[in-house]
């Protein structure tokens, strides 16, 4: 028996903090954020669609995408951020669902999916069970403002480009609530993977 988990939660939740306690314990996950940056590197089939849709003034010298730029685009606007998404999502899909089965293939027991949009992407169909990494929206604010360097207004934007953290967690098979400190969350994350007989 195999299981395959579904780590999401809101930007600057702490999915990436968590996600390093799974790779910690060698269980294996595959973050959809990375994948999004291989599929437009210059060269792969979405790279060109992005430019075609974007136009060139969303790349650097060397001809790569200008990730600040284009995120300041598409966070600020809908429907730009739905062409985006058109492109990049089928082939980050892809990507995933073929690293899923290679890891399970190769007989890993447990494999970790982490994807800051697997609810509004719908894609929980990939996964056995979800988890949210979740904050209150005071302490999301703070350390997005923080790690980003950004204003308020840019970290708002982006907070509010994503369905609210409160409903993601309503959803969610199982929650960590990532208010308190790191330890804290790792106690419920050893927690949950006991109630799931991963560990002992
Ligand atoms: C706009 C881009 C170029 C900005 O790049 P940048 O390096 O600054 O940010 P990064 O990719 O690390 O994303 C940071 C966080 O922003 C949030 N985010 C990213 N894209 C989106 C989106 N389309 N809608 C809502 N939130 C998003 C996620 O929580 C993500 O973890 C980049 O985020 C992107 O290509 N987005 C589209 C692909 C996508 O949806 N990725 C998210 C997971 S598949
Ligand atoms: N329990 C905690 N206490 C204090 N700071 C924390 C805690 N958890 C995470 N952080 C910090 O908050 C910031 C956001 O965490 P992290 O990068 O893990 O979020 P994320 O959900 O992966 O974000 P993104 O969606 O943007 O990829 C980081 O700077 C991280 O160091």
């Amino acid at each position: 028996m195999s299981l395959v988990i579904g780590l999401t939660g809101g930007i600057a939740s702490g999915k990436s903090t968590v996600a390093k306690m799974f790779a910690d314990l060698d269980i294996p996950v595959i973050d959809a954020d990375v994948i999004a940056r291989e599929v437009v590197e210059p060269g792969e089939a979405s790279y060109k669609q992005v430019v075609d849709v974007f136009g060139n003034e969303i790349l650097k010298e060397d001809g790569s995408i200008d990730r600040p730029k284009l995120g300041s685009i598409i966070f600020s606007n809908e429907e730009k951020r739905e062409q985006l998404n058109q492109i990049v999502h089928p082939a980050v899909r892809k990507r995933m669902l073929k690293k899923k089965e290679d890891y399970l293939s190769q007989g890993e027991k447990c494999v970790v999916l982490d994807i800051p949009l697997l609810f509004e992407g719908k894609l929980t169909f990939l996964v056995d069970q979800t988890l949210v990494v979740f904050v209150d929206e005071k302490t999301q604010l703070k350390r997005l403002m923080e790690r980003n360097q950004l204003s308020k207004e840019e970290a708002t934007d982006r907070i509010t480009s994503q369905m609210p953290l409160i409903e993601k967690a309503s959803l969610a098979d199982e929650v960590i609530d990532n208010n308190q400190s790191i330890e804290k969350s790792k106690k419920q994350l050893l927690d949950l993977l006991k109630k799931w007989e991963v560990i002992e």
